[in-house]
């Protein structure tokens, strides 16, 4: 939804970090629920309880292979499909429908055919039958006995397991009502950007696709493409086209944030008629990282290239973005103890990758915006506000969606 405080991106004045933040969280709308297949709900949040749409078992049913039976041994054979009177057997096989009349459910070990004084087949007991057997009632699952129609199997707002996905069968659903989720496509940029190998001097190995999906499902996305685009207008707006039969809610782009000759996806945001949420933020690393909607109501996360920058615009923008879409609480932060005196930065709030040594935060070392090994390393990430910090002083944090 555009809001009226959204500013054309030229004028627009950085965002603090609890902000920008905020408004991540602020413009976007949970999407709305729908049905989904059963076998395309696990893992999916429940938008509405789910009832028994019969009884379940919904009939009295053998729980064993043997024969039902009616008063005591010996049986003689009844017609399959008829009633069984006193003195009567028929086969029967585990969850074959109990016939009318039964009494008990004999199990094949327990009984042996044999035949009468005229030389008709009849059950008897023997085998491994216990003294008593069969009592009334033994292993037949009586129907109902799991649920009554219309008893409540799950409720509202549950994350559905597998489990749940075999209760809604067995209760007589064919699908399930589900909250939004949001549905991503990545886009990168960078005509520099190789994907495999030893890259050559002025090429740099793509840190993001083979992470960046999987670190969006960790935020409640869903990732639904990716794509590449080259450092042209036409080609990114071309990527952010929605020429797909079911556009995705969310475009996370990385890479062309900045506003050289090689970026271009303020431009092109601008030249589709989107406005930005966020255009850049007083944070580092990562200032440039924007948010925008497009008229139609998708938005566009724009991480900034290096790949540290990128992993806190994500953190920072896009956990709120993609919690709210789907219908997920609001990211939490906690609090740590800082574990170093921190020099006043003058300007934007720092985002450090920390590590806890003895309960307290202490920076990690390799933590500028192009390196990874920090991050790689760290315990969570702590906000610095621009003044810095004191040894033990209290800062909030925030946890890393991986850990
Ligand atoms: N004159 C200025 N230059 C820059 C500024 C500035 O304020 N004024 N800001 C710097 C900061 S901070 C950042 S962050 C970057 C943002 O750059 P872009 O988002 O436009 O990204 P690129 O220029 O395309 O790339 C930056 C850097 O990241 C590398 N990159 C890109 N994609 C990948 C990938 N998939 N995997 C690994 N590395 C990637 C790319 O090769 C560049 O080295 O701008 C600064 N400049
Ligand atoms: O802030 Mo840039 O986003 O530091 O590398």
């Amino acid at each position: 939804m555009v809001t009226a405080a959204s500013t054309p991106e030229e004028s627009a004045l950085p965002h603090t970090w609890s902000e920008a933040r905020e408004r991540a969280w602020d413009v976007a709308q949970p999407l709305p629920a729908h049905a989904l297949p059963l076998s395309l709900a696990v893992g999916r949040m429940l938008a509405d309880d789910v009832f028994s749409r019969h009884a379940m078992p919904h009939y009295a049913s053998s729980a064993m292979d043997g024969w039902a039976i009616a008063g005591s041994a010996p049986w003689i054979f009844a017609e399959p499909g008829t009633k069984l009177s006193a003195g009567q057997a028929v086969p029967i096989l585990t969850g074959g429908l109990i016939p009318q009349g039964a009494k008990a459910v004999l199990r094949s070990e327990s009984g042996v055919l044999s035949t009468d004084d005229d030389g008709l087949p009849v059950l008897v007991l023997g085998g491994t039958a216990r003294p008593g057997e069969p009592k009334n009632g033994q292993h037949i699952r009586p129907a109902g006995q799991e649920a009554a129609t219309d008893d409540l199997l799950i409720k509202a707002g549950v994350v559905l397991n597998p489990a749940h996905i075999a209760l809604a069968a067995l209760g007589a659903m064919d699908e399930l009502s589900v909250l939004g989720k949001p549905a991503v496509k990545i886009v990168l940029t960078g005509d520099e950007v190789v994907a495999s190998g030893i890259p050559e001097p002025g090429f740099v190995r793509d840190a993001f696709s083979p992470q960046l999906g999987a670190v969006v499902a960790m935020l409640g996305g869903s990732v639904v493409g990716l794509q590449r685009a080259a450092d042209t207008l036409a080609s990114m707006l071309d990527a952010l086209d929605d020429d797909e039969d079911d556009p995705a809610d969310v475009i996370i782009t990385t890479g062309a944030t900045g506003r050289s000759s090689a970026d271009f996806l303020r431009e092109a945001i601008t030249a589709m008629g989107g406005t930005f949420h966020v255009s850049h933020m007083a944070m580092r690393p990562g200032h440039p990282t924007l948010l925008a909607e497009l008229p139609d109501g998708r938005f566009i996360l724009g991480l900034p290239g290096n790949p540290l920058a990128a992993m806190v615009g994500l953190i920072t923008l896009g956990a709120p973005l993609l919690a709210r879409l789907g219908s997920l609480p609001c990211p939490v932060t906690t609090e740590v103890a800082c574990g170093s005196p921190i020099k006043d930065y003058h300007g934007p709030t720092r985002l450090m990758p920390y590590r806890l040594v003895y309960g307290l935060a202490s920076p990690c070392a390799h933590t500028d915006s192009a390196m990874m090994r920090g991050l790689a390393a760290a315990d969570g990430i702590m906000v610095v506000p621009p003044h810095g910090a004191k040894m033990g002083e209290s800062l909030t944090a925030i946890p890393l969606p991986w850990a």
